[in-house]
């Protein structure tokens, strides 16, 4: 047993979830006309109801309980103050910092980090006007039109969803393409319809040495340099990144180089200077306000009581299924069609975070840890996968996400938007009773035998798990706060289940297998050692490449 499961918390958790596993919400509401009051609160432009949940006051008091005994609050503050709580890669965890206000004082090895901060975002804003504005010109004279970021990862998702999410902020004159994949069908297709004496690419990566980023940007260089030479280079190349040396090695001038820090970690670096691309997108007005977003959650996250403290709610109510009620998966459901990347985003951020079986104390957990996040917009969804929410076997929550304001939505589009986003937590809940569906279909004028044969497909169960959250806007402030409120319940999991959310070792076997692969398949290394089943293929995919 570890130390986690031998906490009295941890037991009360279990007891609570146990007893509240077959709760019955619809008579939790009946009982208790305050429930959606008190199960709601609002911070930095968001409501979040989680009344519809399987907890009760004394569940709520076991999971903050739980979060206080397992050093939430403590490793909240050693977080925020720079101590080194990346012990793994022995680093620091400091991403709150690139959203801290010009006059704060973040102190990192001594050193108060803000200024350096501001000065790289100044920078970054100074370039991103000239290019937005059209003084920043191309090797022949003509202003930028297209933007390529180049980047995977923590380097792509974070810059990728937002530019996505904020589009109604979006210059209408720069257009931004986003490359990711070593399959070069994608930067063939982007760069097919792109004119190189226009087009500006950001190569993105904080390591400056993954696979994909460096072989998709020499082939873009190389597309440059064809049409412009190498001159061309310095007009058309810039380099976000910690390491200096093999940016410069790559042949980009640090003149044209944008940095952060060993302290950001990648899925924690769009507020960086990773956010190059949302910066050239929304502006500085609105990316600060991005920032400001997220500075106002993080106080929020610092500041509040654990039991009015969102992302410390949403994280426990998480550890609570997960761990007291065997839920494998977490499902986001934004429906605002710009927050289309938004799950994707929160699979890096969350997966990579906290899908780990080793504690920072070496032991293996014997517990579940970070579940399977998933999503797709919710409307489109609703057509597709809700049938397994609604009857499925699987225990599977459910975060709603909507903005109260959308603007370029006609109010017919957002009302019936809204209804079906509202309808929907509804049914989870209160599902459909037999006695319910034996009198639609008894209304419908269906015989005893008819109806006894399809009532058993028409009942729902519902008591399924929601939370709502209702966004004032989609706005780069409310943006802001969103995100940051996500990155800190990914940090109070973690905490509760004593992984360390910022490394990510997971990742690396398979780069190490690919090298050696990647010789085996040019034929320039003998075969190497496999299982049956992966040397057969080698040679299968061998002879397709004629090596
Ligand atoms: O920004 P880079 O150093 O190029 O890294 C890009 C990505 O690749 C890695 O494999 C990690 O799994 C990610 O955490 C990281 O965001």
């Amino acid at each position: 047993m570890t130390a986690l499961t031998a906490l009295p918390a941890w037991q009360d958790m279990l007891t609570a979830a146990d007893r509240l596993a077959d709760v019955d919400m619809r008579q939790a509401f009946q009982h208790d006309p305050e429930r959606a009051a008190r199960y709601s609160l609002s911070a930095c432009g968001m409501l979040l109801d989680y009344s519809k949940n399987r907890i009760d006051d004394a569940a709520l008091a076991a999971l903050f309980e739980l979060a206080r005994a397992t050093g939430v609050e403590e490793q909240r503050a050693a977080m925020f103050s720079g101590q080194r709580i990346n012990a793994t890669e022995d680093r620091a965890v400091l991403h709150t910092a690139l959203r801290a206000p010009r006059e704060a004082v973040v102190e990192h090895a001594g050193e108060n980090v803000v200024p350096a901060v501001h000065a790289v975002l100044d920078r970054l804003s100074g370039f991103a006007q000239s290019v937005r504005n059209g003084e920043w010109r191309g090797f022949d004279g003509h202003a930028i039109t297209d933007i390529v970021n180049i980047g995977i990862g923590g380097s792509d998702l974070g810059p990728f969803m937002v530019c996505e999410a904020l589009k109604d902020y979006t210059a209408q004159h720069l257009r931004l393409h986003f490359v990711s994949t070593v399959d070069g069908w994608q930067l063939a297709n982007v760069l097919a319809g792109l004119n190189p004496a226009t087009t500006l690419f950001i190569v993105a990566s904080k390591t400056f040495t993954t696979q994909e980023t460096l072989t998709n940007a020499r082939a873009a260089r190389a597309w440059l340099v064809a049409a412009g030479g190498e001159d061309a280079v310095a007009r058309h190349f810039v380099a976000v990144s910690t390491n200096t040396e093999a940016v410069c090695q790559f042949g980009i001038d640090p003149a044209n180089m944008f940095g952060f820090w060993n302290w950001v970690g990648g899925r924690y670096s769009l507020w960086s200077a990773i956010g190059l691309p949302i910066l050239l997108a929304i502006g500085d007005i609105h990316f600060r306000a991005l920032l400001d977003g997220a500075h106002a959650m993080d106080r929020h996250f610092a500041t509040a009581p654990l039991h009015g403290n969102m992302p410390v709610i949403l994280a426990m109510l998480g550890v609570y299924y997960v761990n007291g009620m065997g839920a494998a998966s977490h499902l986001i459901s934004p429906y605002n069609q710009p927050l289309h990347r938004l799950p994707a985003y929160l699979q890096q951020l969350d997966m990579e975070s906290n899908g780990k079986t080793v504690r920072l104390d070496g032991d293996a957990v014997d517990y579940q840890t970070g579940p399977i996040i998933w999503g797709e917009p919710g409307i489109n969804a609703q057509h597709a996968y809700y049938q397994l929410l609604h009857q499925g076997s699987q225990l599977i929550p459910v975060d709603f996400i909507a903005a109260l304001s959308n603007p370029r939505s006609s109010a017919e589009h957002q009302t019936i938007l809204l209804a079906n986003f509202l309808a929907q937590t509804e049914a989870l809940m209160c599902g459909k009773d037999a006695a319910t569906v034996r009198a639609e279909l008894s209304a419908q004028g269906l015989d005893e035998a008819a109806i006894a044969a399809l009532l058993p497909h028409k009942v729902f169960a519902g008591n399924r798990p929601t939370n709502t959250l209702l966004l004032d806007g989609l706005d780069p402030h409310t943006l802001g706060g969103l995100v940051a409120m996500y990155e800190h319940k990914v940090f109070v999991q973690g905490v509760v289940w004593g992984v360390n959310s910022y490394d990510q070792w997971g990742v690396e076997l398979g780069k190490q297998l690919a090298r050696a692969i990647e010789a085996e398949l040019r034929g320039t290394a003998p075969a190497g050692r496999h299982d049956a089943s992966t040397s057969r293929l080698i040679a299968h995919v061998r002879s397709a490449l004629g090596t």
